[in-house]
């Protein structure tokens, strides 16, 4: 069974069409990540999901349940979890307060755990709170009834880097035990680390559903690489690179990149371009040059919209 079925859902606001005939399903046991720029359609199909905005049009199952049936979407939720985004606690109540009534409606089996692991300051007021720790709550409150499908709307947002890694390892030890997860993401670096498969929104429609390392071997990696010496486009030849760029490098930057030793290179030259190729062949190409700086990075994801598909969202 999929613990979560989206099928031809479509959703308007008005002269707005937000989610437009979207359809995938998440597995049970996955972590599927759903991806999309800002304003693409990605809380408005998590919305539905939850039953919170009826659809349009189409249909969506959670556990089984059909969104628009409410006493068996209110059944299925018992064993749901969710943080919506910027979740809009109470202001004026404490963070223990907020679990308790949250534990009168679902149980708090896990709530010890959770606390220990994300270390929220549950005696203080939320008004006192800062983003990230409204976010750590909400992540306990999502958690804390031990569900089995939990649904999260950009979950690592306000986190710093230390409690999203935290998150990460503690997303895939859920998945280990069987929790089914669905979070949403602007972010494709994010999402990689944690996801089986991911959807990918653009303009309220479903552009691809697909394997997070599918799409990652296809989009290929961001190569920044300065090097010392003056390098002219027309020298740079290697299988794999894209969209290459050539450009002088300002002097201080090229010294301060080197270390700061003093030996600024004045022909120093920065070379950007996006590798779909063997890395082996990459090392090899680098290797020929006096390396100051290289940074390698997954494509953005606007990049790879660029690359893979054309204004109607249609692979090319
Ligand atoms: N209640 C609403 N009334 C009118 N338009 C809305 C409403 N909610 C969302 N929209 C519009 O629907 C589109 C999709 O919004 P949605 O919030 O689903 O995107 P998103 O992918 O979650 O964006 P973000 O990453 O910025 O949160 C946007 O154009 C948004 O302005």
């Amino acid at each position: 069974m999929s613990a979560i079925t989206v099928n031809g859902l479509t959703k308007e606001y008005g002269d707005v069409l937000a989610n437009d005939a979207v359809s995938f399903e998440v597995e049970v046991g996955e972590t599927f990540g759903y991806l999309g720029p800002n304003g693409a359609g990605k809380t408005t199909t998590i919305r539905t999901i939850m039953g919170f905005q009826s659809p349009t049009s189409g249909t969506a199952t959670v556990l089984g349940a059909d969104v628009r049936d409410e006493a068996a979407l209110v059944e299925a939720k018992e064993r749901v979890g969710y943080l919506p985004s910027n979740p809009g606690f109470d202001e004026t109540a404490t963070g223990t307060e907020i679990l308790d009534l949250h534990a009168s409606v679902k149980g708090d089996s896990r709530r010890a755990e959770l606390l220990d692991l994300f270390d929220v300051p549950v005696g203080r007021k939320i008004r006192g709170y800062s983003t990230g720790q409204k976010q750590k709550l909400g992540l306990v409150q999502a958690f804390m009834h031990d569900p089995d499908l939990v649904v999260m709307d950009e979950p690592t947002a306000g986190l710093d880097p230390l409690v999203q890694q935290r998150f990460n390892e503690f997303i895939r030890e859920e998945t280990r035990q069987g929790v089914t997860v669905f979070l949403s993401s602007h972010v494709l670096s994010e999402v990689r680390r944690v996801c089986d498969r991911v959807g990918i929104i653009r303009d309220g429609r479903i552009v691809t559903v697909e394997r997070v390392g599918a799409l990652l071997d296809r989009s290929g990696k961001f190569v920044r690489l300065r090097v010392a010496n003056h390098v002219d486009a027309g020298e740079v030849s290697l299988d794999g690179a894209h969209d290459v760029s050539v450009k002088p490098v300002d002097a201080v930057a090229a010294g301060a990149a080197a270390g700061g030793s003093g030996a600024v290179a004045s022909t120093a030259t920065e070379l950007t371009f996006t590798f779909t190729g063997d890395l082996n062949t990459l090392v090899d190409f680098v290797d020929d040059f006096d390396v100051l700086e290289l940074d390698i990075e997954e494509a953005p994801l606007e990049e790879i919209f660029m690359r893979f598909y054309d204004d109607e969202g249609v692979a090319v």
